[in-house]
């Protein structure tokens, strides 16, 4: 059980929407947001699981919480159906929607957390330990008697993050975690996600725009498109499935045509300074020694692929299939 903590076997969300498609016409239309989706996340695993717009990340999420009732397949988190124990279910997950909040907007976070309490019974001692873990972690203390609305974003989501750990859950689902925040609540964030993940190993399913939360926090990454799973795998192995570039950038000692060596090609020209591209997967010290023999080298430096034009390349390649 521990190897699937969370288990999907070709699981599906068909919508069904109904679209106006005259003045008195309308159409029904099904909409496959999920469309037959299998994995397993083993207890302690950090997963990213990311997609473009409208690719069925939510849609998993809230079958993983039983919000929704697959139309097809079978979930399992900690060994529970969600859709049918959804009430049991809660007291081993908790959720952040980072594009609305679970606090109530007029109290202060003191009075939301102390109404989560009542409401997820949680054992006194237990709510302490958390309450007291969250609010020096998460830099809570001055915060606690602001009412919610009052605070900024990046306040805001901390709270919402304890919120959603004061109960102890196993398994945290992140949707969007770091949208909208500055630079330093993102570091925030991500270094207080790290230590709950490495500390208390609890599972975290985490749903992002924002590649750099992957890079930092986790190993593997799941990308969904058109609701389907198209990759699932180490975040450095998407390079190869994206055929990525690494780019060779030479200062020479003078303007010079575009340098010709076998295995990359020439992106860009700005005076003495030229952007070689080459295969990710290859090493670069041939070419650098081609460079070298051949030409009047003053310095050189390798640039890594960007992963966003990895995963570009990856929708743009499919949505042409
Ligand atoms: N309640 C619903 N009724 C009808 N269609 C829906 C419903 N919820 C989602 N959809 C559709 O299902 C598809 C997947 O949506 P979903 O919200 O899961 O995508 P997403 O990957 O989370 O996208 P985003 O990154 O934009 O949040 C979309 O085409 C969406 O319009």
């Amino acid at each position: 059980m521990e190897s699937d903590f969370i288990a999907l076997d070709g699981v599906e969300k068909v919508f069904d929407v109904r679209r106006r498609t005259g003045r008195l016409r309308r159409e029904k239309t099904q909409v496959r947001a999920v469309d037959g989706i299998s994995f397993a996340v083993p207890r302690g695993e950090m997963v990213g699981y990311i997609g473009p717009n409208g690719a069925g990340k939510s849609t998993t999420i809230k079958m993983l919480t039983g919000i929704l009732t697959p139309s097809g397949g079978r979930v399992r988190v900690a060994g529970i159906d969600p859709a049918r124990e959804r009430t049991r279910l809660a007291r081993h997950i908790g959720v952040v929607f980072g594009q609305r909040t679970t606090l109530w907007w007029d109290l202060p976070l003191r009075d939301s957390y102390r109404l989560m309490h009542r409401m997820y019974r949680i054992p006194d001692d237990r709510f302490k330990a958390n309450m007291a873990r969250c609010v020096e972690q998460l830099d809570l203390g001055e915060l606690l008697d602001v009412p919610v609305r009052q605070l900024s974003l990046g306040q805001r989501m901390r709270g919402d993050i304890a919120a959603a750990l004061l109960h102890d859950p196993e398994v945290l689902y992140l949707d969007e975690p770091t949208i909208g925040l500055d630079v330093i609540s993102k570091a925030k964030v991500r270094d207080f996600l790290r230590d709950l993940n490495a500390e208390r190993g609890t599972t975290v399913l985490l749903t992002t725009h924002d590649l750099t939360d992957i890079e930092q926090l986790c190993k593997r990454v799941m990308v969904i498109d058109h609701g389907r799973l198209v990759y699932d795998g180490a975040l450095a192995g998407l390079h190869e499935v994206g055929e990525s570039e690494r780019t060779l950038v030479v200062d020479l000692e003078r303007e010079l045509p575009p340098v010709e060596v076998a295995g990359a090609r020439v992106l860009r020209v700005e005076g003495p300074r030229q952007w070689l591209a080459f295969p990710a997967s290859v090493s670069a010290a041939p070419l650098v020694a081609a460079v070298a023999q051949r030409y009047p080298l003053v310095d050189l430096s390798v640039r890594e692929p960007d992963i966003e034009a990895v995963i570009a390349k990856m929708y743009a390649d499919r949505s042409a299939l």
